[in-house]
């Protein structure tokens, strides 16, 4: 477990200013929050410090926006679903640095609840630039992430804002970490990963890690279709970085020389419209038609998937098997999901899943609680599974 200070030792914070970084990168459908357990991780720590007396100002991105304003990932859209999970008012300032969010923070009183404007709204955030962090850092006296789920990017609210002032880990980062070790320092082998979702871009590096650490991997998802057309299938209109087939060569190759398994889908179910109950059809991956994409895997790798489940000891999980938000494109990840549930209570299995779809597809399935835990992560996650240092973990460790 990494040193760093908790939320123990800050004493005698009334009305001391204090910037929370939180992950409230969360799923919405139709303009709505569809699973809030991202805010309820982060709700402890935000009502301790408030009930310490400070005044909290919460830190956060919403989607990708790349430093640029963008309506639909305006933090204002999540700000009702942090009010109603806290229960307690909280105010929002439509930027997170300059005059607006300083006016906002000087109308504060001691415990009041500041949410600012998406920090992705500026370049200087993924950058970590010295001029974004220090407009960052004017607003704020002390610094505490409980951001685990964006600790493995080191910007400039979950990185650059620690050598500012002083830096404390919120009470999630501090349970997550913990939890994990538990859960997967010495994991049971075999250890078996299902990797699935949509970033393959920022995701599909650390395979080549994650290869050598687990016996073996299951790739679905958008990651199975990049894979796949690595192999030479036409994978006809299915979300896939072609550009990624020389890496997803490579970790292929790693998997070899480590022994590692790879399970990649056999059929798919197919459809040519993103939408619910669009007309679909399973097929063999290898006749996927030219005008359609996969948008789940299919029966056959299901019960594939289903079979590893059952010979893991050890399970990590992070990205759904499909298009899981809307039917019937969620029947591969709910099935596998209800395995892993059903294993794990049976004594079988340790269960280890996270990020935020991953985390809000096994709430749909209705088997998160019976899964050993549930991490808000998903890249971070892995990324600590493959041993790396976390720069958002780390920059609070060398804190002074
Ligand atoms: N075959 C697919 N085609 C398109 N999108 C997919 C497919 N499979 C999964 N997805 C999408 O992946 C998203 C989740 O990916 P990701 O963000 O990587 O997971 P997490 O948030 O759990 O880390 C979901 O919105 C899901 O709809
Ligand atoms: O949702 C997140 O990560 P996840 O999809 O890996 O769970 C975090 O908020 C990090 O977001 P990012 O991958 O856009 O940096």
């Amino acid at each position: 477990m990494p040193a760093f200070k908790t939320l123990d030792d800050l004493t005698d914070i009334a009305g001391k200013r204090v910037l929370v970084r939180v992950d409230l990168n969360v799923p919405v459908t139709d303009g709505k929050v569809s699973d809030t357990t991202r805010i309820e991780r982060v709700a402890p720590t935000i009502k301790e410090l408030s009930e310490k007396g400070a005044k909290v100002i919460l830190l956060a991105h919403f989607g990708r926006p790349k430093g640029e304003p963008v309506a639909d990932q305006s933090l204002s859209l999540i700000a009702p679903a942090v009010e109603e999970v806290l229960d307690q008012k909280v105010a929002f300032a439509a930027d997170c640095i300059g005059p607006v969010a300083a006016d906002a923070i000087a109308r504060m009183e001691n415990g009041d609840i500041l949410l600012l404007e998406n920090t992705r709204f500026h370049k200087g955030e993924e950058k970590n630039t010295p001029e974004f962090t220090a407009e960052l850092a004017k607003n704020g006296d002390i610094f505490v992430n409980d951001a685990f789920s964006a600790a493995h990017r080191a910007h400039a609210s979950t990185e650059g804002l620690a050598h500012h002032m002083p830096a404390y880990a919120g009470r999630t980062m501090q349970a997550e970490l913990e939890a994990l070790e538990k859960g997967l320092g010495n994991p049971a082998r075999p250890v078996v990963a299902i990797v699935g979702g949509a970033k393959v871009s920022t995701k599909i590096d650390l395979l080549s890690n994650l290869v050598k650490k687990v016996d073996a991997l299951v790739i679905g998802g958008g990651m199975a279709n990049t894979f796949l057309a690595a192999q030479g299938i036409d994978v006809g209109k299915s979300l896939c970085e072609h550009d990624l087939a020389e890496t997803a060569k490579q970790i292929l190759a790693t998997a070899k020389d480590a022994g590692c398994a790879i399970v990649l889908p056999e059929d798919g179910v197919v459809a040519r419209e993103f939408k619910a109950g669009a007309d679909n059809e399973t097929v063999d991956i290898k006749a996927i038609p030219a005008d359609a994409m996969v948008l789940d895997v299919g029966p056959k790798s299901v019960a594939a998937i289903n079979d590893w489940i059952s010979k893991a000891s050890t399970l990590v999980w992070n990205g759904p098997l499909g298009a899981f938000e809307i039917a019937p494109f969620d029947a591969a990840t709910v099935s596998a999901a209800k395995h892993a549930a059903e294993e794990t209570r049976a004594g079988k299995l340790v269960s280890v899943a996270g990020g935020g779809d991953t985390v809000s597809a096994l709430n749909h399935a209705g088997v998160a609680d019976d899964f050993s835990y549930v991490s808000t992560a998903g890249g971070a996650f892995l990324e600590w599974m493959e041993g790396k240092e976390l720069p958002g973990v780390a920059v609070l460790s060398s804190s002074k």
